[in-house]
């Protein structure tokens, strides 16, 4: 159990690519902690300075309140979990997960009582005498969790470790490995570039774009409240709807207007975005596919939250239903009720909850508009 401090971090590789940059991060005991985001952000670089399998450029780590920037990666009491599970191919399972601890000569007695909790945990008790070619793609990933957490770590660190399951495998690891987290009441540091995994394993997320942090945050938080456009992008699926808007002002009230059509816009925003200097500007309208709707009574009922379009395309998931509609040239995602169905080409009208609209910068990317938006 520990805590893991990083500070000032950069890791710059030969040819001056700057991997990380200045990346400072309080991970907290028993914490599961997901870094994620675009592939190159630097995600992989900053766990493997945490192992010490990558050296620092300039910054301090400490686990457990020690500066470990010297202490070599055998030393740190972390255990990583990889994307390939690294198994070796002629041990069996039982000799897969005891390697470590044979190396470090413990007591055979005690070695087997280790290997068989692990096993227990991780449901591998019927498959101890088998070799990984005999295994499933899951059931060596457990193997490969068994063998890091034989050793009792202080830090897990785990590096995109479903990438190589099939969509459902992934889906039942992710469960396994959150049980496992509360079981082990250990810090897991785990790296992936998939928002959905992020979500739903972590306890808090950072969002990382060209090794630089972007936000830090729980779940629930980075997916109501994102900082900047990135990351109102980056999670959440469907993706979140962007839409350029003028902000204007109309006999006192003020409005987003998009193309030739107006979205009004509530007072505590409006009054906001009017503070800032935004009135007579160009912002990034971001809007989620739950917080647009179809339905007939609602419309009614917001005359001045609604735009019209062409519908595309409409996508059935069983428990929800997805239309694709074009809005001045821009494709929005709206999540209609199941019996709301409309022929493709259709004109439809889509209502905006105004209440839940994010506006963003148009150069900066940075959100602007926080007041009065209800989570
Ligand atoms: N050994 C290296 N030498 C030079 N540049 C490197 C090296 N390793 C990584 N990089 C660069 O550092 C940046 C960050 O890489 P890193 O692997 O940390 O990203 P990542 O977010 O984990 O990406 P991915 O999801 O693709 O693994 C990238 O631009 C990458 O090309």
């Amino acid at each position: 159990m520990a805590n893991l401090i990083l500070k000032n971090l950069y890791k710059i590789y030969p040819d001056n690519v700057t991997a990380v940059k200045d990346l400072s991060l309080e991970i907290k005991d028993k914490e599961f902690l997901v870094l994620v985001g675009p592939s190159g952000c630097g995600k992989t670089t900053t766990l493997r300075m945490i192992a010490g399998l990558e050296e620092i450029s300039s910054g301090e780590i400490y686990i457990e309140d020690r500066l470990v920037n010297d202490v070599a990666p055998k030393e740190r009491d972390i255990a990583m979990v990889f994307q390939n599970y690294a198994l070796y191919p002629h041990l069996t399972v039982y000799d897969n997960i005891a390697f470590g601890l044979k190396l470090r000569k413990i007591p055979k007695d005690e070695i087997k009582k280790n290997v068989q909790e692990v096993a227990r945990i991780l449901a591998l008790e019927d498959l101890l005498d088998r070799k990984p070619k005999e295994l499933s793609g899951g059931q060596k990933q457990r193997v490969a969790l068994g063998r890091a957490m034989v050793r009792k770590p202080k830090v897990f660190l785990m590096d995109e470790p479903l990438s190589n399951l099939d969509a459902q495998l992934r889906t039942q690891m992710r469960i396994e490995i959150a049980k496992l987290h509360k079981n082990l009441e250990t810090t897991f540091v785990y790296v992936t570039h998939d928002q959905t995994e992020a979500m739903t394993m972590g306890t808090r997320i950072v969002v990382m774009k060209d090794g630089l942090i972007q936000q830090i945050d729980n779940p629930q938080r980075i997916y109501d409240r994102p900082v900047n456009r990135f990351v109102a992008g980056f999670i959440g699926s469907p993706k979140m709807n962007f839409l350029e808007a003028l902000i204007i002002e109309q006999n006192g009230r003020i409005f987003a207007k998009v193309a030739d059509s107006l979205l009004l816009v509530s007072i505590a925003r409006g009054q906001e975005l009017k503070d800032k200097g935004y009135l007579g500007k160009e912002v990034i309208l971001g809007i989620r596919a739950e917080h647009l709707y179809g339905k007939g009574d609602l419309l009614a009922r917001h005359p001045e939250c609604i735009l019209s379009g062409r519908l595309e395309f409409t996508e059935l998931r069983g428990s929800e239903t997805y239309q694709y509609v074009k809005i001045a040239e821009i494709e929005v995602v709206v999540r209609v009720d199941s019996e709301l169905q409309v022929e493709t080409g259709q004109k439809v009208k889509v209502g905006f909850n105004m209440s839940k609209i994010h506006f963003f910068d148009k150069e900066s990317g940075v959100n602007i508009a926080e007041r009065g938006h209800t989570c």
